[in-house]
């Protein structure tokens, strides 16, 4: 017996939020391991567990997908790794498929499909106790004969039916099959035959209850409620947002002030003599320290974010926001579930752009992605600030509402409107047919799982902190290296970035920014900025020698009295109508690149973005300077 060598190889499978992962968790405990597919930025979560008689068993959670017909990047994996297709993976020995017992109508479709692949089978019927609370009346023992396959019933979240779940696997791995079966996709005759079979299965074993759900169905009539339900939607947004901007304060000044303690630390270690230490010193400490830092500051944001979706997404409450949204953002050409990505946005493009793979269809998907940067990210927000504390009074007005506030939330407006705009656009140029047609069934409301809820928000974190360690590092040393090479010449009297390949693009591109009122200064302090928006504020503190605006108030202040005095108030609002628009951050760029896996994608972004920057600054600073704020 060499059972115990070769592990069997089981593959969950099942809808979006069917509870795959939470009994992957369950099924697994803490033996698991987390990847990327090759080729594709999927996650591959690989487990392990060992059944009754011995026998070892690898586990691997798939994506959520409503169809082997695959349509998103991470439907593609599910049925790629299903049918064996992936590279480097072996096809399953044993299919599970995952259903959420209360919203068996799309699944048992898609249960059907995986029949017809012809491997072994095993149906984990989860999310059973949401429905024996409903009421629903599941005959198992029909079910179990008009599929042809084992029913295991379970709950994950309580680890209910894991055993009997593990030794259906058992079973069925030892069972023979009939392998050389060769998988075509379904054509639009099988899908309706599959899914008027799919009806009559449900009509023959599933009841609904004697009693509907009146609480579920109370709570939708408020929360779906097209007044009420947006206005507390509107109302946790509110929560969520202070939350993000109040509390990570504290935490968000600490990595910040570890970082400077690095830098320094480093700079007291490093040797000041020779030619080369001083390089390897501002390498390490303005190039990789400070470039890492100044994207890993905003971590605090995103995990407070992220809980908060993850939160919702676990009550339930998630998918009827998008709902919700889908009416109105629908209008303007985005799919309701494009306002989880966008949400992120607030905080960082980049965990944003990441979060699209919810959205299954690809024109779908491209828009939002495309759209996503347009959200004010806050990194803008230290350039905001600056710019605002420089040239908007400290005043009332209308009696209550405080001006520069005032600027603050029309910079945001600005971001959300155009997006609404761009994306409509985008639908218009690129592609006319409509949005695709909501389909995301309402999930049961439930209590979240604490465990299960931390796991996520620790495995998103990583993610996004990984990411952004293998995107940021080379871009940090490239613009780096822009700013520092070459050296200024003997007896130089401007700041050295002046001489640099920096200045010279700075000083090259002048002619081009003038119209929208830019002096070299501005322009100089872009292409730094470009690693992340704001370092733009640190690069004007560099270019106008006012000291290291980082490391002291008062160099801040400096700079802002410098800007005041050298730059025209049109000026100053140019720059800021600039920052709304334009694709200051390489970052977001690279993880677009490898999110749609296209150049092409990514450069008609950034035309777009630095076009709509141009045209927005152009028009502020003309009227600016036409009222007299020249
Ligand atoms: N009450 C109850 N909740 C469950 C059960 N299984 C999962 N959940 C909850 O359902 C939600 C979705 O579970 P996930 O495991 O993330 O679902 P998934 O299928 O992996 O979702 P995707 O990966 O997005 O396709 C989570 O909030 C879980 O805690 C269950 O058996 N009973
Ligand atoms: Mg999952």
């Amino acid at each position: 017996m060499d059972i115990a060598v070769k592990p069997v190889r089981v593959a969950l499978v099942g809808n979006p939020n069917s509870g795959k992962t939470a009994l992957f968790n369950a099924l697994t405990g803490a033996h698991q391991k987390v990847a990327n597919y090759a080729g594709v930025t999927v996650e591959r979560k690989e487990g392990r567990v060992q059944t009754a008689t011995g026998r070892s068993v690898s586990v691997l959670d798939l994506p959520g997908t409503y169809s082997l017909r695959a349509r998103s990047p991470d439907e593609e994996v599910t049925r790629d790794a299903v049918l064996g297709r992936l590279k480097g993976e072996t096809p399953p020995d044993v299919i599970v498929a995952v259903a959420d017992a209360t919203n068996l109508r799309l699944v048992l479709r898609l249960i059907l499909e995986l029949k017809a692949v012809g491997r072994p089978m095993v149906l984990a019927l989860n999310m059973y106790d949401i429905a024996q609370r409903q009421g629903l009346r599941i005959d198992l023992e029909k079910l179990q004969a008009e599929l042809g396959v084992p029913i295991v019933t379970t709950v994950a979240t309580r680890k209910r039916g894991i055993d009997e779940l593990v030794a259906q696997i058992d079973a069925a791995a030892g069972s023979t099959w009939s392998e050389g079966e060769t998988w075509t996709a379904p054509d639009a005759a099988a899908i309706r035959s599959a899914h008027s079979r799919a009806e009559q299965i449900m009509r023959a074993t599933v009841r609904p209850p004697e009693r509907p759900d009146t609480l579920t169905g109370k709570v939708d009539a408020v929360l779906l409620h097209p007044v009420a339900g947006l206005a507390i939607l509107m109302a946790l947004l509110f929560v969520m947002f202070q939350a993000v901007f109040a509390w990570a304060t504290p935490a968000m000044d600490a990595i910040e002030a570890g970082f400077g303690l690095l830098g320094a630390g480093v700079g007291a270690v490093v040797p000041d003599s020779g030619p080369v230490w001083p390089l390897v010193e501002s390498l390490i400490v303005d190039g990789l320290i400070a470039g890492v830092g100044g994207v890993l500051v905003f971590l605090p944001q995103i995990i407070i974010l992220f809980a908060f979706i993850i939160l919702l997404e676990d009550f339930g409450y998630m998918a009827r926001a998008a709902f919700l949204m889908d009416k109105i953002m629908g209008g303007a050409g985005l799919h309701g579930r494009a306002f989880i990505p966008l949400l992120s946005s607030f905080a960082c493009a980049i965990p944003g752009v990441m979060a699209a793979r919810v959205i299954d269809a690809k024109r779908d998907r491209l828009t939002t992605i495309l759209v996503a940067p347009l959200m004010t990210c806050s990194a803008r927000i230290p350039v905001y600030t600056l710019i605002i504390g420089a040239f908007i009074p400290q005043e009332t007005v209308w009696g209550f509402a405080n001006l520069q506030g005032l600027v603050m939330f029309g910079l945001y407006a600005a971001g959300i409107v155009s997006a609404l705009v761009v994306s409509f656009v985008i639908r218009k140029i690129f592609w006319r047919g409509a949005v695709e047609p909501f389909m995301m069934e309402l999930p049961a409301y439930k209590t979240p799982d604490v465990k299960s809820v931390l796991l996520n928000l620790w495995l998103r974190a990583k993610i996004f902190m990984e990411r952004a360690a293998r995107i940021i590092l080379p871009l940090m040393i490239l613009v780096w290296a822009a700013s520092t090479f070459p050296y200024p010449p003997e007896g130089a009297t401007l700041p050295a970035i002046d001489y640099s390949f920096a200045g010279m693009i700075g000083h090259a591109l002048e002619p081009i920014f003038a119209p929208i009122g830019f002096n070299w200064q501005m322009v100089i302090a872009l292409v730094p900025g470009m690693a992340a928006r704001e370092v733009a504020v640190a690069a004007l503190g560099t270019v106008y020698a006012v000291g290291d605006v980082d490391a002291s108030v008062t160099a801040l202040e400096a700079l802002r009295t410098t800007i005041m005095a050298q730059w025209s108030l049109a000026t100053g609002l140019s720059f800021l109508a600039w920052y709304v628009f334009a694709p200051q951050c390489v970052a977001t760029l690279g993880v677009v690149k490898r999110e749609l896996n296209s150049w092409k994608w990514m450069w008609v972004m950034v035309v777009y973005m630095f076009a709509l920057a141009y045209l927005a600054s152009f028009v502020t600073y003309r009227i600016a300077v036409a009222l007299g704020g020249g």
